[in-house]
């Protein structure tokens, strides 16, 4: 039987300053996802993006709160919530297309309540660990995974109805290299696993992956992939809205991606951040897409 997967677009910017990346959704569906995953002997079922209008400016501060489009992100992030919901209870692989990161609120409160100890592997720049009190900025985009381990504005926390969708011991970060001092104080008091730029330098990505791997192995019953092509060296994802120099190379990611497939332990990803207005030709959208194609068990021969 044909493995398959189902597509949500999130197109959202309300989660950081710079308009233009609620087109990621269809920038990638431009580069080709649908094809490319169907070569792979995959049935696909593209849903569409979910609807996430257009607040105006007036709407980007609320009462008691320094987060940006709180009640925007909020809605939006309920009705991704529902999405996801409705796609692994008829047992397909959920495949989320953002839209800025904070998407990553709704997806995992819709899929974590379908497992006891969903591992997160966050591939990505930072650690969006912040809170309302520690964010530097505001923008909701650095707060998701803080959000996901219960910590921060109620209006997210409670989405779908539960509180805690992901334990501190089942999370992996990869490709860490700007952290605010918040999201480093909360690092090291939930004892959250962290691979930096150093240690993929240092160690490699086989060894990485293959660590992260063995990390989340048995005490996970499935493995969501949050992808934030900002991971990525701005020189090959050129398009995102908050790109961090020395960054994971293409060719590494590649490498993650395939040791990824390899593991069969992935249950469920999204690739985010995918801006086109600051993209070079859709190149970055292209690089997500061929990541996808490796997870999904793309090969050479
Ligand atoms: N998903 C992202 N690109 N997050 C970037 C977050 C940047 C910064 N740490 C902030 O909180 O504003
Ligand atoms: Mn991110
Ligand atoms: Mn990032």
């Amino acid at each position: 039987m044909k493995k398959h997967i189902t597509i949500i677009g999130a197109p959202m910017d309300l989660g950081q300053s710079r308009r233009g990346v609620d087109m990621g959704p269809s920038a990638i569906r431009y580069a080709g996802v649908v094809e490319r995953l169907e070569m792979l002997d995959y049935e696909i079922q593209d849903k569409g993006d979910i609807q996430i209008g257009r607040p105006g400016k007036d709407e980007e501060t609320s009462a008691g709160s320094n987060l940006k489009y709180l009640q925007a992100v909020s809605n939006a992030s309920q009705k991704l919530a529902e999405a996801v919901d409705e796609v692994v209870k008829k047992g397909s692989f959920p495949l989320v297309f953002g839209g800025d990161h904070s998407i990553a609120i709704g997806t995992l409160a819709g899929i974590s309540k379908h497992y006891q100890n969903l591992g997160v592997i966050w591939y990505d720049a930072h650690g969006d660990l912040n809170t309302g009190e520690t964010s530097p900025s505001g923008n909701i985009h650095g707060m998701p995974l803080a959000v996901s381990l219960g910590i921060g504005h109620p209006d997210l926390i409670t989405i779908a109805g539960y509180t805690e969708k992901i334990k501190p011991e089942n999370i992996v970060i990869i490709g860490a290299r700007s952290l605010d001092d918040g999201e480093k104080i909360l690092i090291r008091e939930k004892g959250i696993k962290v691979y930096t730029m150093h240690e993929i330098d240092r160690l490699g990505m086989t060894k990485v992956m293959e660590d992260a791997i063995a990390y989340l192995k048995n005490k996970t019953d499935g493995v969501h992939l949050s992808l934030d092509l900002d991971g990525l060296d701005p020189s090959d994802a050129p398009g995102v809205g908050t790109p961090v120099l020395g960054g994971i190379s293409y060719r590494e990611s590649h490498l993650a991606m395939e040791i990824l497939e390899e593991s069969k332990m992935i249950t469920s990803a999204e690739f985010v951040e995918v801006n086109p207005i600051l993209d070079e030709k859709n190149k970055t959208a292209e690089v997500a897409v061929a990541l996808m194609g490796s997870l999904f068990g793309e090969k050479l021969l």
